[in-house]
């Protein structure tokens, strides 16, 4: 039987008065990838930190199960073990060092007040590596570029290690090259039993994963396979046809639908 990494049952979620989430339902399965897309205001990111225990249990009806347990159930220290999360736009530290940066994911792992061990070091180093953010591992978060400073916070992401990794727009402001390296890291994640969870609104990105979720209005319209035929239809239906998802070598790509051309 498919193990489930996460799994929402019955949700609902409000902002202020606002209700954002409506009766979710959704088993993501450990071992794989999962990419959440929809439009703008569909919900990903309030999902997403649901999903991470991050919103006030106040604001959520309805249960998370993190591994099997329920999330609110799981000591915080133990699940930001479990769970390593990357949020969007996200601040932190400016005057830390990239390096420094890295071994905040490391914090859950270490003993209250103790220094980081060489198993800590080794992390932040392969996580920096993995991002290619080494380089700059000792100048501070305030000096880098956007897509310089989303490496590093990525590179914090992988220093924790976590069986789950939860992610919002991971790929904000990093150049073509580094996008196929970060669809390279999942894989490899995901190969080594790893589960990854990512909102994303490069479709033709999000369509590299193995598993979609469709999102509209606060609502879940479609869980399924990338490369089923109706994740395609759902996809082009929540985005009212303007995109098309299409095979082109060897991959599934969301295509703009345009006008045809008159011919000259
Ligand atoms: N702090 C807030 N107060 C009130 N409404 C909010 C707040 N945060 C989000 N919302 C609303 O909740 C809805 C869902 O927002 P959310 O950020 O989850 O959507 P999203 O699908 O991630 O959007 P996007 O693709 O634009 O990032 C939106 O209508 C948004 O305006």
């Amino acid at each position: 039987m498919k193990s489930i990494a996460v799994c929402a049952c019955q949700i609902s979620a409000s902002i202020g008065n606002r209700l954002i989430l409506q009766g979710i339902n959704l088993q993501l399965p450990a071992g794989r990838w999962t990419s959440i897309v929809g439009p703008n205001g569909a919900g990903k990111s309030t999902l997403l930190k649901v999903l991470a225990g991050l919103l006030p249990g106040t604001a959520v009806q309805g249960e998370v199960q993190l591994l099997g347990r329920p999330l609110a159930q799981i000591p915080a220290r133990e699940r930001a073990r479990q769970l390593a999360w990357l949020g969007q736009n996200e601040g932190s530290a400016d005057d830390l060092t990239s390096y420094d940066v890295a071994m905040l994911g490391r914090l859950p792992h270490q003993a209250w007040l103790a220094p980081p061990g060489a198993a800590d070091h080794a992390a932040v180093e392969q996580a920096l590596r993995t991002t290619q953010a080494w380089d700059w591992r000792h100048r501070p978060l305030s000096q880098l570029s956007g897509g310089e400073r989303q490496r590093v916070l990525l590179a914090r992401a992988l220093a924790v290690q976590a069986q789950v990794l939860l992610m919002d727009e991971p790929l904000a402001n990093l150049d073509p090259p580094h996008q196929t390296d970060w669809l390279h890291t999942m894989r490899t994640l995901v190969d080594a039993g790893g589960t990854v969870v990512s909102v994303l609104h490069e479709v033709s990105l999000a369509l590299q994963a193995d598993d979609m979720v469709v999102m509209a209005g606060g609502r879940v319209l479609h869980q399924g396979p990338c490369d089923a035929p109706a994740t395609h239809a759902a996809l082009e239906e929540v985005f009212d046809h303007r995109i098309q998802v299409r095979h082109l070598d060897g991959m599934w790509m969301a295509l703009p639908s345009l006008p045809n051309k008159k011919s000259q």
